[in-house]
């Protein structure tokens, strides 16, 4: 019988720890444990401490990953949790994702100031985004907007936003719900043309392969059909690219039997794209989500690839 607690790693943002926290409560509920048998560790990683430059100018997804990743691989953690968006494709060796929560809407939210909508935005308006998804996706709808790097945690875009810094800002409606904000977002932008990120709106939990005893805790917690879905996402955008340097889109729906997909690949300036759609058996959703990957990049011509450098 387990007596010291399970130790949960977390980031120490508002957002990171709404999610620590329902994990936590969601495991409580599945295994009839009390509060006790759970420890909230909060811990800073690079990514958090630098916001002034762009994550694909700095190193990518694995900033904000490692210093979890190092205390789960030393045993100071038993499993972390994560915004599986924000999880390179490949993760360290002896480690693994090992449940997802059900999904949180997966659609970005536009945030808008001196416009409601995107589209209502005036000539010219500066849009903040630090994705480059997002940042291709706003110049190919309006190639008239400037777009500016825009970084750091949710509360502090929404400040920026206030002080008249941008006329709109775009975030993952998951993230606003989750800190209770939804309410400032003033459109939600339809995946159709404003695909969302691979993994967006899901929670991940990691933790070390082979480690039987929290695999049995974590699995009571697991969601199928969004493992399904963030599975066939992630492995497409391993195929293209597992950093966050390119704008890549990437969403599946799984219904436990069946999965669809859809990706889109976009140059940066939004001037060219191209779109695959898939479908399959959701017990492949790893192979389909490659699948379409290697797909959309046969169908690209030869420069677009390396004309993002
Ligand atoms: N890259 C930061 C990040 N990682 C996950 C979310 C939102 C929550 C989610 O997608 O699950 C955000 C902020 C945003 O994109 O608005």
């Amino acid at each position: 019988m387990q007596t010291k607690p399970f130790r949960i790693g977390t980031r120490g943002s508002r957002l990171a720890l709404a999610q620590a926290h329902e994990t936590r409560d969601r495991l409580m509920l599945a295994h009839g444990l009390p509060e006790e048998m759970f420890e909230i560790v909060p811990l800073s990683t690079a990514g958090d401490r630098i916001t002034d430059r762009a994550l694909s100018e700095i190193g990518g997804k694995g900033l904000f990953t490692q210093e979890l990743e190092d205390q789960l691989l030393a045993g100071t953690l038993d499993f972390a949790v994560h915004s599986a968006k924000d999880m390179a494709t490949r993760l360290p060796d002896g480690l693994f994702l090992s449940a997802f929560l059900p999904r949180e809407d997966a659609r970005d939210a536009f945030i808008g100031g001196t416009a409601p909508t995107l589209l209502a935005l005036p000539e010219g308006a500066t849009v903040g985004s630090a994705s480059l998804r997002r940042q291709a996706l706003i110049r190919r709808l309006r190639p008239d907007i400037n777009v500016i790097v825009y970084r750091g945690l949710v509360e502090t875009r929404l400040r920026k936003l206030a002080e008249g810094q941008v006329d709109g800002t775009l975030l993952a409606l998951a993230g606003l719900k989750r800190l209770n904000l939804e309410g400032v977002a003033t459109e939600i932008l339809d995946p159709t043309y404003f695909p969302p990120a691979p993994a967006q709106g899901a929670i991940a939990v990691e933790s070390r392969i082979g480690d039987t005893r929290i695999d049995a805790l974590l699995s009571a917690i697991d969601d199928q059909k969004t493992h399904e879905a963030v599975t066939c996402e992630r492995a497409f955008l391993d195929t293209l690219d597992g950093s966050c340097r390119t704008p890549i889109a990437g969403y599946a729906i799984s219904d436990g039997e069946q999965i669809s997909f859809s990706g889109m690949i976009l140059t940066p300036d939004g001037t060219q794209h191209h779109r695959v759609f898939a479908e399959g058996r959701a017990a492949d959703a790893q192979a389909i989500g490659a699948r379409a990957g290697e797909d959309i990049r046969a169908d690209a011509a030869p420069g677009f690839f390396s004309s993002w450098s």
